[in-house]
């Protein structure tokens, strides 16, 4: 599997640098014959230049030695360019396609996801990858081709005194391979360990205001330590497997400079080897010797890429059960937006019905509101609705067509849904009221400020619509907060408008004034309101009532107040609370 998903980043990173790549292999194939070439030039120098007093062969052989040198500096510098260009080319595309895929999975992907693992494949994983090099595979193929010619410029020269580092190239070749397999493992132990890190580190800091109000700072400062303490001693061991592993290569290595001098040195003084070669044979040991030495420790790279390309493309492959239906049906501008749920059931996982057979309408220019006790399924419906899930049965049609027949981009730029938890983002008023939807006149964007009532904070304020809020808008109030997202919502302009628990935060007076002045632009739309407070649903055209995933109750305020069912219970709840409040 790893080495499937290696073979895959490789195919997407290499058509994505076709060109660039192929440059790339000249250059380094230009480069590796270049070095190949120098030792011959070291031992004209000794045995034919300086032995024969030869002035004139060693000015022009060393002007040739000098200027190889600058060529193959040069190159590198391209090369240098060239591999930064792609890997971070490469890193880019990646992370755009996880992005994007994110943002195509499921609510059931939503619940379960862990953000700290997800950030760390954003960034340490992309990182080992990045460090993995663009020039790594290349680096290999040329470290082959390098490795073979100097073998048979060596064997050609001195065969025997080949046999001797042949040998404790093995040597190293078997012990190194041996540390790979190791360090790799304990690596992949590091990885987790520093994913168990990030979602304790995201969850304590993105929450640190709520964190430091419930006290609960000890209980994340335990957590965190553990994984800290157990990370230090996997990381420890992982140094050690590497460094030990450098040692030995280093320690075998240095027996390959004794078999030169030492039996080279032999072969000198008994007349079967010249000094210029010895000199010679000792360079192209080091050019075949550190190719070889390349290889091994590629492969460990390689191991830790291998890794960390497995986690992303596990959130790659992460199927899309939500069907994006890219050529489905796109609403047209006499979209009205009327939906009904007929004999709508579902449920979260393995759980029982969370949405019990429902048949519902939501129409066009109506207000129509869903409440009940907490946890029987409201937001739910507003869910199925987006389709962050799918139906087990019945379906969902809006405009005589099923949901699931629309495309799902196009139809959820149809819908908004203004949660009780505002998302905002720290950035300034004027971005967090219109996100994308640049071209919105500055008279509308006032118009439905002053009705969600924020235009007198924003007038109030120095930077006025150009305030920075902070992070998820910690600079406003709670109320504050739902005012900004609502008006984001009416400047979508959307056809379907959703207020789940949308104005919760806002006591009965402002509510009910928002939603006086919100009206008008309520009026062709159609618009679901999900509340607790039944004062803020008694105006709807039409309320459901919901109880365990079913409809037990529908109708308007006054029709229900007359059947004197759960509708009319949950009113005398509400009214002796306040009563007693
Ligand atoms: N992502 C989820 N995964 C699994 N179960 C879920 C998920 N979201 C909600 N549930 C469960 O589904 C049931 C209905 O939840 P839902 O949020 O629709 O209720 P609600 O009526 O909107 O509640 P409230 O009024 O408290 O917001 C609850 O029992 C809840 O635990």
């Amino acid at each position: 599997m790893k080495n499937k998903n290696l073979a895959r980043f490789l195919k997407i990173a290499f058509k994505k640098n076709k060109y660039i790549s192929i440059i790339a292999f000249v250059i380094m194939i230009v480069t590796s014959i270049i070095e190949l070439f120098m030792p011959q030039i070291t031992k004209i120098i000794l045995d034919d230049a300086i032995k024969f007093g030869n002035i004139k062969l060693l000015v022009n052989l060393i002007l040739l030695y000098i200027t190889t040198n600058l060529l193959l500096n040069t190159l590198s510098i391209v090369l240098q360019y060239i591999y930064s260009k792609m890997k971070n080319r490469v890193s880019i595309i990646f992370k755009i396609k996880l992005i994007r895929h994110l943002a195509k999975l499921s609510g059931n992907y939503y619940t379960n996801i862990k953000t700290g693992n997800i950030l760390n494949i954003l960034e340490n994983d992309m990182y080992i990858v990045e460090s993995l090099g663009a020039d790594l595979l290349f680096s290999l193929i040329v470290d082959f081709f390098t490795a073979t010619i100097a073998f048979f410029f060596l064997m050609k020269m001195q065969y025997d005194l080949l046999i001797i580092i042949v040998i404790i190239q093995a040597l190293i070749l078997l012990t190194q391979s041996k540390f790979t397999k190791l360090i790799s493992l304990k690596n992949e132990k590091l990885r987790d360990d520093s994913g168990d890190i990030s979602n304790i580190s995201q969850e304590y800091i993105s929450n640190i205001m709520n964190v430091v109000i419930s006290k609960s700072n000890l209980k994340f400062f335990k957590q965190y330590l553990n994984k800290e303490r157990k990370m230090l001693k996997n990381s420890i061991g992982l140094d050690m497997a590497f460094s030990t592993s450098m040692a030995t290569g280093s320690i075998l290595s240095s027996f390959i400079t004794v078999a030169i001098y030492g039996y080279g040195g032999y072969k000198i003084i008994n007349g079967s080897m010249t000094f210029g070669e010895l000199i010679a044979f000792q360079q192209y040991t080091g050019i075949f010797i550190s190719p070889c030495m390349n290889i091994i420790r590629s492969n460990i790279k390689i191991e830790q890429a291998k890794t960390s390309i497995n986690r992303i493309f596990t959130v790659l492959d992460e199927p899309i059960i939500i069907d994006n239906n890219n050529n489905g049906i796109r609403c047209s501008d006499s979209f009205k937006g009327n939906i009904s749920f007929n004999n709508v059931t579902f449920s979260y996982e393995d759980k029982g019905n969370t949405i019990d057979n429902i048949n519902m309408k939501f129409e066009n220019g109506k207000i129509t509101a869903l409440v009940g006790s907490s946890g029987c399924g409201k937001s739910t419906i507003a869910k199925l609705l987006f389709r962050l899930w799918d139906v087990n049965s019945g379906d969902i049609i809006v405009d005589s067509v099923s949901l699931k027949d629309y495309n799902l981009k196009n139809i959820r730029e149809n819908i908004s849904i203004i949660t009780q938890d505002v998302l905002l983002f720290d950035d300034t008023i004027i971005n967090n009221l219109i996100l994308n939807n640049k071209g919105i006149n500055d008279d509308y964007l006032a118009k439905v400020c002053k009705s969600v009532g924020i235009y007198e904070l924003v007038n109030s304020l120095p930077n006025g619509f150009n305030t920075i809020i902070g992070e998820k808008g910690v600079k406003l109030s709670g109320g504050q907060k739902q005012r900004i997202s609502i008006g984001r919502a009416l400047l979508c302009d959307s056809k379907i408008i959703i207020f789940d628990e949308a104005t919760s935060a806002l006591d009965n007076i402002s509510q009910r004034d928002i939603l006086e002045n919100i009206n008008e632009f309520l009026e062709y739309k159609t618009v679901i309101v999900i509340a607790h407070r039944l004062s803020t649903i008694k105006d709807a055209d039409k309320i459901y009532v919901l109880e365990k995933g079913k409809v037990i109750e529908e109708g308007c305020h006054e029709q229900l107040i007359l059947n004197e069912g759960i509708y009319c219970s949950l009113l005398d709840e509400q009214s002796l609370e306040v009563a007693f409040a």
